[in-house]
């Protein structure tokens, strides 16, 4: 039978690199109102695929549509103005801005929305509890849901997130992987890189593993933890400490 239904996102043959070499080659992927990882080893092109989504690296080639709409070659704010939101790795912070005031900021753009810094304080009490804070101030983790709290502002339809539990503490981890749900359940489709892959599979059940710049692989969150021979072969965990559940 004919799929009728539209995906929020729909990738087909993206290229993308930079200067003279290619880096993302022909990925190709749908999702619908839902949690994706994507995994890998070191240098595959995560990162690569999620700045080509925004628009930070332009495709070379292929297309990318959400809600049928293409936005491939537009201008990164373009993207983040129809439904795409980014929480970049390392987070990028104003130092000198408080809690409030980063979001308070995009706020002001954004009223009668479902997603307000009052909404953003009850997702991440934590950070209601360090409003007056400076971004230097913070915690590796509180920045974390500081950046996801800015993306959530934007009010879009997909957040896509870059290593987001990178050098975090456990419990912070499970912070980010309820507000993942939390998000889905409120109809915020979530695209997630992650090298952590205990927490990739808590986000999302399914997983895309990225080669050298390719999907070459999906697999679900069961499958990866009960193999450790897809672990070692895909994301280098070695084979004496597979991932469990
Ligand atoms: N700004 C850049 N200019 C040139 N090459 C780059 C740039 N950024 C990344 N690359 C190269 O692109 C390839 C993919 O890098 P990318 O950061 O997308 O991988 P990744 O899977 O996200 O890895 P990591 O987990 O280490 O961030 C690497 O070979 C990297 O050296």
């Amino acid at each position: 039978m004919r799929e009728t239904r539209e995906p929020l996102l729909d990738v087909r043959g993206l290229c993308a690199g930079y200067g003279a070499s290619m880096v993302l080659e022909d990925v190709t992927f749908s999702m619908g109102v839902e949690a994706v990882a994507v995994v890998g080893r070191n240098g595959m092109g995560k990162t690569t695929l999620c700045d080509a989504l925004v628009g930070f690296v332009p495709p070379r080639s292929g297309r990318v549509s959400l809600r049928g709409e293409r936005l491939d070659g537009r201008a990164p704010e373009r993207i983040a103005r129809a439904g795409i939101s980014y929480v970049p790795q390392g987070r990028r912070l104003f130092p000198s801005l408080t809690v409030d005031e980063h979001l308070s900021m995009l706020a002001r753009r954004t009223r009668n929305k479902r997603w307000t810094p009052q909404a953003v304080y009850e997702l991440f009490p934590r950070l209601a509890e360090r409003k007056k804070h400076g971004g230097a101030a913070l915690s590796g983790g509180e920045q974390q849901m500081l950046a996801v709290g800015r993306a959530l502002l934007l009010n879009g339809h997909l957040v896509v997130m870059d290593e987001p539990s990178e050098g975090l503490a456990p419990t912070v981890v499970d912070v980010l992987v309820d507000a993942v749900h939390r998000l889905v359940d409120e109809g915020v489709a979530v695209l997630v890189v992650e090298q952590n892959l205990r927490a990739a599979v808590r986000m999302a059940r399914r997983q895309l593993v990225m080669v050298s710049g390719r999907l070459e692989a999906e697999f679900t969150g069961d499958e990866l933890l009960a193999r450790p021979d897809l672990q070692h072969r895909y994301l280098g965990v070695g084979t004496e400490e597979p991932v469990g559940r």
